[in-house]
Formats: C-alpha cells, sequence, structure tokens
C-alpha cells in the first residue's frame, strides 16, 4: 500500500521487472499523492505562490535538495522526496494571485489529459503508432478553422511546439508560396523579400527572419496607434516605400491580442491592404485567438477568416496545459507540400490505411510531442460555451479591474479607455512621488518603483505579475486575466498588496 517504505526499493525492480506490479502501483500511488497535496496547495490562496532562491542556492543544493547526477541510483524514497522538492521550489502557475504571464492557471481535465498523454507516450508523426491522436488532430483543426471562418473541408494546420514556431511556419508557407523553388535552390534564387509586422507584434517575427535566411533587416515594424494597433496607412506607406527601394514585400503579420497591451490590429483593413498587394496575411492570434469562442467579443477579431495562416495558442486563454499551439492555413496542402520529404522509412505510400493521416511529413519536425488530447478532452469537458464562459469571466475581471484603478488616485492607467482584452497596463505612484509633477526625474524615480515591488512579492511569494518599459514609457505593470483560479477578491487583495508593498518606496 501507499504506506510501504521504498528505502530499499529502485527503479529497476518497478515493470517491466517480474513480479514489479505492486511496487509499480505503491510508487505511482504515492506520486500521484504528491500531486494531489501541490494541487490543492496551488488553489488554496493562503499558500504562497512561490519559496523563491537564486539560481546559485538551487545549484548549491537547498536543504538536502541535490541537483547533481550519480553513478547510482537513487531509492525510490529519495526519488519521492526530489519530487517534493522540485515541487516545494517551484512556482505555482496556477495560483489564483498569479497573473504574471499571458498562460496561467492548472485546469484538472487537462491535468489529466496530460497525465494520460505521457502514459501512451506515442509519436504524431505517424497514423500507425498514433490512431486516436492524429485523428483527434484533423477534428480539432477542422473545428478551429471552422471557427475562423473558413470552409472545413478546405482548411489546414498542425499543432506546433509553441507560438513562436506556429508563427515560423506562417512566414515559411508564405515564402514557399510565392517561391515554391526556395525548397529545392534556397535563398540564393530570391530577391531581396521583406515582410510587416506592426511594433506591437511578437518577437518572434524577427526570430522567424533570422531562423528562415530572411534577416532581421527585412523585417519592417509598422507604427501603431496609441493603443498599439497598427495604422494601416502606415503600413500601407511602408510598402510602397519598400517597393521603391526595390525590395519585394511578400507577407504581412497582423496581431491578434499583443503581449504588452492586448491590442488586436485592425484585420479587415490589413486584409484589404494584402488584397492590393497581393501579399500573404497571417495573424498571430496566439494570446488573441481564444476569443474567437466568445460571441459577444469574438467581433474583435473581425476579418480573421480573411487571413492565409493563423497562429492561436489554446495554452494561452483557454488555459490549456503548456504546451498547445497551433498554425492553421487556408490552402489544404501548402504545408505538407512546403516541408514534406517522404521519408521512406516512415512515410510508405503503400500502407493499409488512408495515409493522409501521416501527418508528420507536414512539420519540420520529425518526432513530434502529443499535444492535443488534453485539448479534446477539455473541450469534451466543457463544451465550447464552457470556454466562453470563462473567457467572458476574464473579460468581466478586466473591466473590473479597470474601473477600480480609474478611481485610485495613486493608480494611473497607460491607457485611460475600458481594455479591449484582458490586458490592464498601469503605473503605481507612492504617494512621496504622486505630487512630483511629469518630467524626466520623476519618470526616472517611476522606473524603480514596478521592480521593487515586484522583488517584494516574489520574496514574500504573495502575488506575481509583470512590468516592463514599452517606448517612452518607464516600467508598468501588465495585468492579464486568463487563470480559472482567480476571483475579484483576487483582485483587490492584488491592489492592496501594491500599496502596502509600495507606498514607503
Ligand atoms: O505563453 C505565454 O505565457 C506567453 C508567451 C509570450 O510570448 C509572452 C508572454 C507574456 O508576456 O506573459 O506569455
Amino acid at each position: 500500500n501507499v504506506m510501504t517504505n521504498l528505502s530499499n526499493a529502485y527503479a529497476s525492480d518497478l515493470l517491466p521487472s517480474k513480479e514489479g506490479e505492486d511496487l509499480t502501483k505503491c510508487f505511482l500511488l504515492r506520486v500521484v499523492n504528491i500531486l494531489l497535496h501541490y494541487i490543492e496547495k496551488t488553489f488554496d490562496d493562503k499558500s504562497k505562490i512561490l519559496d523563491f532562491h537564486h539560481p546559485h542556492q538551487l545549484l548549491e543544493g537547498l536543504d538536502g535538495f541535490d541537483l547533481e547526477l550519480s553513478d547510482h541510483p537513487e531509492s525510490l524514497e529519495q526519488l519521492l522526496v526530489d519530487c517534493t522538492d522540485t515541487l516545494k521550489y517551484g512556482v505555482k502557475t496556477g495560483h489564483p494571485r498569479y497573473f504574471n504571464q499571458l498562460s496561467s492557471g492548472l485546469d484538472v481535465i487537462g491535468l489529466a489529459g496530460e497525465w494520460l498523454t505521457a502514459t501512451a507516450n506515442t509519436n504524431m508523426f505517424t497514423y500507425e503508432i498514433a490512431p486516436v491522436f492524429t485523428v483527434m488532430e484533423t477534428v480539432l483543426l477542422k473545428k478551429m478553422c471552422g471557427i475562423i471562418g473558413w470552409r472545413e473541408t478546405e482548411a489546414d494546420g498542425i499543432f506546433s511546439p509553441g507560438g513562436s514556431i506556429s508563427n515560423l511556419y506562417g512566414i515559411l508557407v508564405a515564402r514557399y508560396k510565392q517561391y515554391p523553388e526556395i525548397k529545392a535552390r534556397g535563398m540564393a534564387v530570391l530577391p531581396c523579400i521583406v515582410l510587416f509586422v506592426s511594433e506591437q507584434g511578437h518577437y518572434s517575427i524577427k526570430k522567424a527572419a533570422a531562423t528562415l535566411g530572411i534577416g532581421t533587416d527585412n523585417v519592417i515594424e509598422v507604427k501603431c496607434d496609441e493603443r498599439g494597433k497598427m495604422i494601416p496607412a502606415e503600413l500601407e506607406k511602408n510598402i510602397l516605400q519598400a517597393k521603391r527601394k526595390g525590395q519585394t514585400p511578400f507577407c504581412v503579420v497582423a496581431t491578434a491580442g499583443s503581449t504588452v497591451f492586448g491590442a488586436f490590429d485592425p484585420l479587415h483593413d490589413i486584409a484589404d491592404i494584402c488584397e492590393t498587394h497581393k501579399l500573404w496575411m497571417h495573424v498571430d492570434a496566439a494570446w488573441g485567438g481564444g476569443l474567437l469562442l466568445s460571441r459577444k467579443h469574438s467581433c474583435k477579431l473581425s476579418g480573421i477568416e480573411r487571413a492565409d495562416s493563423v497562429t492561436w495558442n489554446p495554452h494561452k486563454l483557454m488555459g490549456v496545459p503548456l504546451q498547445c499551439s497551433a498554425v492553421l492555413t487556408r490552402e489544404k496542402g501548402l504545408l505538407g507540400a512546403c516541408n514534406q520529404m517522404q521519408a521512406e522509412y516512415l512515410f510508405q505510400p503503400d500502407k493499409v490505411y488512408n495515409i493522409n493521416f501521416d501527418t508528420g511529413d507536414k512539420t519540420i519536425q520529425c518526432g513530434r510531442h502529443v499535444d492535443v488530447f488534453k485539448l479534446w478532452l477539455m473541450w469534451k469537458a466543457k463544451g465550447t460555451y464552457g470556454f466562453e464562459v470563462q473567457i467572458d469571466r476574464y473579460m468581466e475581471l478586466a473591466k473590473y479591474f479597470y474601473k477600480v484603478l480609474k478611481k485610485k488616485d495613486n493608480f494611473k492607467l497607460v491607457f485611460d479607455a475600458e481594455p479591449e482584452f484582458t490586458n490592464v497596463c498601469f503605473w503605481y505612484f507612492p504617494p512621496r512621488l504622486k505630487h512630483i509633477p511629469k518630467s524626466f526625474e520623476r519618470d526616472q524615480e517611476l522606473q524603480k518603483i514596478a521592480p521593487k515591488i515586484k522583488a517584494q512579492m516574489i520574496v514574500e511569494g504573495t502575488a506575481m505579475l509583470s512590468y516592463q518599459p514599452c517606448g517612452d514609457k518607464v516600467n508598468f505593470f501588465r495585468m492579464v486575466f486568463s487563470n480559472p483560479a482567480t476571483r475579484q477578491t483576487d483582485v483587490d487583495y492584488l491592489i492592496d498588496e501594491i500599496q502596502r508593498l509600495g507606498k514607503d518606496l
């Protein structure tokens, strides 16, 4: 039973070793108990979000938590202690007051899905070894393409290791569509191609340009308005300028839900420009894609149905456990043509089943982790309406947060308008700074406030939210809602906590 002491038992005694059954059950139940205890602590708002230590302290070994690897095996009992320590020194990203990233929260159904996925331990490259998961992937891709507004029969896509790779796929396919010869002959046969993204776009667009050999110099950043939305007239101007310089525009990346401000680019205006100049339109909806599930708010992505490719990360607003990202393409077959190599030891043409389900060749990967089951199980568990309710609640919380902050004179909103998404950006002014008129000197002081408050928050483990400068705006906090555990009381607590930690700064 679970109370057996495992100090004299080792991994080698577990299945598949003979008579390993009981020990395996006992060990795994002990692990599950550790996880169940952690899950309870995660949702307990009286527990600390983290027990912060510096990297050197972890490396030196905390209270016997020795990260070094040895020649000899540890007992199963010791491994259970290692599991407990690993969670002890981590960050409870499912805690009600964890607001640090766009991906947050811990969904129990998603967790169960991930446990099953790990137990199934298979690879997505062929139907042959992942029959259920590859078919589930096609069902999910069809569903997501339908929600975008494409005809489900035509559309295509793949689940990738993250939003940055999904964006890379979008740009890769855009370039291949325009210049298919690049696959065999490389960049030498291409003119100087350029792509466009707003200055608030994600840095993964530049990463993709560097990785694909396009060059970051050939990523043209388009000016945004004060809310962080791309200005269509600026895009048009940049495109004409590039053409005059002898560059060849081929792709525009629109952002639906920018990382810091949660801004939605005007997709119809951008689609019009892409149509005029015959440019591929990729929409980076890694963060905003989930809003398509809300009948009340999906209008913010109106025009997305005109895109040629879309990035959408269910591991963000939909709260699917990391990782779960999809790149969706309107033209069926293009992803495959762009990436397939038809390795004969995996993608034999003479298999017993319909080899269209051998999706591995659509990717730039070979082995690919099963990221779809947890999403499929959550969708079964919640229904589309279940996601909608959850997402609409985040939007309400963001509105509430904005309204409360607006009335507090030691908080200042970066944009004094109701939030378009769940991002709310603001400064906190300690009383000392409140009465100093805006000046370079005051900004120099204000710049230090958020980092100091955040540092103390982390040390005390009471809350976590991120801060950043942006352009001429000195460090400001960014609140985001995408955590199902967050309640209104957590919002009130956060505001009080910022004031408690900041009042004497
Ligand atoms: O998946 C995430 O949680 C995520 C991805 C980002 O690129 C940026 C951020 C962020 O700024 O919180 O979060």
